[in-house]
């Protein structure tokens, strides 16, 4: 199943800067790990914003939510999912 994610990063300001850069590197990580296995093939940042729109393909709505809530980042962002379905119109590759 693929979905459309919209992430929106709001981190404190006055969050100490070492525990941030720690947060990202890690979401960073595993972010990378994700888009290795297949499962999180497409990742943009939405010009302007610290936000992304992120493709996933994984097995179901259960999976997305295990690995959305498993972003280091999770509690600091707001997170809007769109689960797609192919387009009639589509060609076949
Ligand atoms: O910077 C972002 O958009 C948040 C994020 C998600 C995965 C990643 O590496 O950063």
């Amino acid at each position: 199943m693929l979905f459309h994610v919209r992430m929106d990063v709001h981190l404190p300001p006055d969050l100490d800067p070492a525990v941030r850069a720690d947060i990202v590197a890690r979401e960073k990580a595993y972010s990378q790990d994700l888009q290795r296995t297949g499962k999180w093939p497409q990742i943009w940042r939405i010009v302007g914003e610290y936000s992304n729109f992120s493709i996933f393909d994984v097995e179901s709505g259960d999976e997305l939510h295990e690995i959305l809530s498993g972003l280091p980042l999770f509690s600091y962002m707001t997170i809007k999912v769109t689960p797609l379905a192919k387009h009639p119109s589509k060609i076949d590759d």
